[in-house]
């Protein structure tokens, strides 16, 4: 059945799920807060910053209003994690389902961006879409694979059945929490693994990451009420390993070049697009803290952000005291 879906946020990856939807059948509202790109999206079927050279459905509408868009029953909002409040707040509300595609955690308050959705609107029922999906490979109708999570039963399968297609894949979710839990700490590790590539340490290296970084995942999930399942799932191990293998992510490339002896500031300062887990890492070593939950790859990532030297970081990494694997 055909819709009217509202995407809030036309980076790449609100513009590949705006194609998404529109592929699906539906009309495509895509708010993007700069009067240029929503001129030059309607003037070229194209949105040349974020997703040079792919031909935008003639579904897809963009628009400066967020009124108008937020007139369609369903909302995804994909905007960068630290903007997600402020957007929510000047969206108008009327009970509308929001579909949260970002992956971050809120600084300061370390609010998951679905207790964020829910403080801003309280009438809409809240789910997360989430998992290994490169906005690029979307776009081009590569095989991709989300979790779409949603404490409402009905509500989870409508979405899942509203944004499948043929080569879109939804798996259905009542676990929130654990959707966003993995999207967001994978990014940081995903800094980690690429410090590990800059830095020449080997694909052992790499490996050891991965495995002990979804470790702390698990633990820092399961404080926070995750189901195991979920982390173990698409949004969880499927895009840590997605973003820890690729010089695509914006993530890992960010950990390629602190690897390399860049700084942070001046890697980020040379970026138009955003890298998440640079925001994330400290809010997630806070939060760990909060609850009780040692977490040493985040730790020795913010390290990294900092400016320590690698080898001095990487270094404290395998001196910490021998402990069991499962412990
Ligand atoms: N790109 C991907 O492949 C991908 C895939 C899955 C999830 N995500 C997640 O989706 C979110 C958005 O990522 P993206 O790739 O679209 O980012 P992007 O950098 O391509 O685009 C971000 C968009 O947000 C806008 N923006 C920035 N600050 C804003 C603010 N304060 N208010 C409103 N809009 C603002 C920018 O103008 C831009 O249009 C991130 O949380 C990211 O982790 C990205
Ligand atoms: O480019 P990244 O590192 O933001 O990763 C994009 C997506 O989150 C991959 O699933």
């Amino acid at each position: 059945m055909s819709e009217t879906i509202g995407v809030i946020g036309a980076g790449a990856w609100g513009t590949a799920l705006a194609q998404v939807a529109a592929s699906a059948g539906h009309e495509v509202r895509l708010w993007a807060r700069d009067p240029a790109l929503v001129a030059a999206i309607n003037a070229t079927a194209e949105n040349a910053p974020y997703l040079p050279g792919i031909p935008l459905s003639p579904r897809i509408r963009a628009t400066g209003d967020l009124a108008h868009v937020a007139q369609a029953p369903v909302n995804l909002v994909v905007t960068p994690a630290q903007a997600m409040r402020s957007v929510l707040a000047t969206l108008p509300a009327h009970g509308q389902a929001l579909v949260l595609c970002s992956k971050g955690i809120e600084a300061g308050s370390h609010r998951l961006m679905s207790e964020v959705a829910a403080e801003e609107h309280p009438r809409s029922p809240i789910a997360v879409l989430s998992g290994p999906t490169f906005a690029h490979e979307v776009t081009r109708g590569l095989p991709t694979a989300v979790t779409l999570a949603c404490a409402a039963p009905a509500l989870r399968a409508q979405l899942a059945e509203w944004l499948a297609t043929p080569q879109f894949r939804p798996y259905a979710s009542a676990d929130v929490v654990g959707a966003e839990i993995g999207g967001a700490v994978k990014n940081v590790l995903a800094i980690g693994c690429g410090v590990v590539e800059g830095a020449g340490l080997g694909q052992n290296a790499r490996a050891a990451l991965i495995a002990r970084g979804f470790a702390e995942m698990t633990r820092f999930g399961l404080a926070r009420g995750a189901d195991a399942v979920t982390l173990a799932g698409l949004s969880g191990l499927g895009d840590l390993v997605l973003t820890c293998s690729s010089v695509a992510s914006r993530n890992f490339s960010l950990g390629l070049g602190l690897g390399r002896g860049q700084s942070a500031a001046a890697l980020l300062a040379d970026r138009r697009t955003v890298a998440e887990g640079a925001f994330t890492a400290p809010v997630l070593r806070e939060a760990a803290a909060g609850v009780g939950v040692d977490m040493p790859v985040t730790d020795a990532v913010c390290r990294l952000l900092g400016g320590e030297a690698v080898d001095t970081v990487i270094g404290d990494l395998l001196a910490r005291p021998l402990r069991d694997e499962g412990a």
